[in-house]
């Protein structure tokens, strides 16, 4: 029975397609003991930002094949250990966008019409519109940092609303942010010149703790700062600090370096100017709708053997180009399994090689399902499309990529995988034709055209009267049915290849005796 574990709030339509293909439990509140001890059940684990997916979870999940997090920041998930696992990491990188940035347009407009104090203060029984004036965005500059999905959408919304936009993002490019009519600018000036700065980046090792006191030094004492991004962006003391003292006009916070926010957090001490809400940035009905139906159906089709559309930990794999490439894909995948099975022993390297119009298909997804074949005979069931480089890279394994564009052996090209080894290399070509057939087109040097089938037998012997028939019987003999067969050899009574497609595989006692037959060098059984 496939199991899916929701172990943070989800919306009810996510769940109700989880429910379709699983068995759903829904345990919100675990600790990391109580979820280490659990996880090994599931197929799938289904998160928001509540749950720690740490190492040791991943670990514990035996038969753990997806986390889904609905969301954008998979920061709750230690990422390099699900990949090394082999656990495919998704997440709903735009559902939540437009609700994000809005919460950040509603600190915004808060902050600057001090909305929740004259609330509060309303609410308390006063009538005081003295202290409560507040100030206009119009014609106010808006420091954006992080041009991406969330900030381009405040820069957009901003603009309508009359004010000039300048953006900090190394990502960007000068033109990307003038199609935007947004002004680039450096960190520093960006902190000078705004009367609003609104964050929008990833929490890395590079932007923790990035506005710090020096930063905050170079705002206007008027300037408002708010982050809906991530805990730990800002140095919380300092920024605490900069409030007391008046420093900078004011801010306002959704998410913190620890969350939830520590009672002794040096922000609960910050009487004015500074407004707190509960990492509510993605908190609408439409935003957990969209990321739990974006996530779950991406569970479902992963846990159905389809690709998901926004893995994490597979770069240059959208689902998108799976669909496309599927055939090639299968073609790179079924390429390594042979030319791994050829030439056994300790691999040092593999040539991937795309011939005139394969060179115009992205190499990187063909690299990793060539990478997938090549490993499966050493990792079975334990190397996927999400660990196929990574454990590679360990073992030491180069990879070359060659594109031959010029290459016209034929019509929608070609791909050639070789291998170097401790034990010599061997090489493999294979095509995709019209209608999504794979051959298998070289071994070696050899010309042949056959069609990869699951058991197989690759023979180089010395083309000469009698080994065929001899080999023939030999399986005969042994019961072993022979589908087809075919020879390829480049010059007569010189080196050949048998390619023999066969019912059941050959047992090892039966490989003795093939090798025995005069006249054959290498005999290698193969599954694809
Ligand atoms: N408060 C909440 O509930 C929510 C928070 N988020 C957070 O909002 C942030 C932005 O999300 P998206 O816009 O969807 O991501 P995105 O990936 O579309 O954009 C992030 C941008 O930050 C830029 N960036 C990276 N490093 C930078 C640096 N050192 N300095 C300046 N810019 C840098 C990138 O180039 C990119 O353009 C993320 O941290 C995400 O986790 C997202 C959704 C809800
Ligand atoms: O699940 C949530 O409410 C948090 C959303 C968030 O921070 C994200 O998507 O990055």
């Amino acid at each position: 029975m496939t199991k899916v574990l929701v172990s943070d709030p989800i919306d009810q339509a996510g769940i109700d397609i989880l429910a379709q293909v699983a068995q759903v439990d829904q345990r919100v509140g675990l600790s990391e003991d109580d979820l280490k001890a659990m996880i090994g059940d599931y197929d799938a684990l289904m998160i928001r930002s509540g749950t720690q997916v740490t190492a040791d979870v991943i670990k514990a999940g035996g038969r753990l094949r997806i986390i889904g997090r609905a969301g954008v920041g998979v920061d709750n998930v230690d990422v390099p250990t699900a990949t090394q696992q082999g656990v495919l990491v998704v997440n709903s990188p735009e559902g939540n966008t437009i609700a994000a940035a809005e919460q950040a347009l509603a600190l915004m407009l808060s902050l600057s019409r001090h909305v929740p104090q004259a609330h509060a203060s309303t609410m308390a029984g006063g009538w005081d519109r003295k202290k409560y004036v507040g100030n206009e965005l119009y014609k106010k500059v808006l420091g954006v940092v992080g041009l991406g999905k969330i900030g381009s959408h405040v820069a957009r919304v901003c603009n309508a609303m009359g004010m000039e936009v300048i953006a900090y993002d190394p990502f960007i490019s000068a033109d990307r942010a003038q199609q935007m009519q947004v002004r680039l600018s450096s960190l520093e000036n960006l902190f000078e010149q705004a009367d609003y700065i609104t964050l929008h980046l990833p929490r890395t090792p590079d932007t923790e703790n990035l506005v710090n006191e020096e930063l905050l030094g170079k705002m206007k004492s008027t300037a408002r700062l708010v982050n809906c991004a991530r805990g730990g962006i800002i140095d919380e003391s300092a920024l605490a600090d900069a409030l007391k003292a008046g420093v900078i006009g004011g801010a306002a916070l959704d998410v913190y370096a620890q969350e939830p926010l520590a009672t002794d957090s040096p922000l609960r001490s910050v009487q004015e100017r500074l407004i707190l809400t509960p990492h509510l940035g993605a908190s609408t009905t439409e935003a957990q709708e969209n990321v739990a139906v974006d996530v779950a159906e991406q569970i479902r089709d992963v846990l159905l053997g389809l690709p998901a559309r926004s893995a994490v930990n597979i770069p240059g794999l959208s689902a998108e180009i799976m669909e496309r490439l599927k055939p090639h894909l299968q073609l790179a995948e079924t390429l390594g399994l042979l030319v791994s099975q050829l030439s056994g022993g300790q691999l040092q390297e593999l040539e991937v090689r795309l011939q005139g119009e394969f060179a115009q298909h992205p190499s990187q997804p063909l690299v990793i399902a060539a990478l997938k074949g090549v490993l499966t005979s050493a990792l079975g069931d334990r190397i996927n499309y999400v660990n196929a480089s990574l454990e590679a890279k360990g073992r030491g394994i180069r990879v070359l990529e060659v594109k031959d564009e010029t290459s016209k052996d034929f019509a929608g090209g070609s791909l050639q995988l070789t291998t170097r080894g401790d034990q010599g290399g061997h090489s493999v070509t294979g095509a995709v034709f019209a209608n999504g057939d794979l051959r298998i087109t070289t071994i070696d040097e050899f010309p042949v055209n056959v069609s990869p089938s699951r058991h197989m037998l690759l023979t180089r012997h010395r083309d000469m009267p009698g080994i065929i028939g001899q080999l023939g019987s030999v399986l005969g003999e042994h019961n072993v049915n022979i589908a087809s067969m075919q020879v390829g050899r480049r010059i007569v009574r010189g080196d050949a290849v048998m390619v023999l497609s066969i019912d059941d595989p050959i047992p090892p006692s039966l490989l003795v005796t093939i090798h025995a037959i005069n006249g054959i060098k290498e005999a290698h059984p193969v599954t694809l």
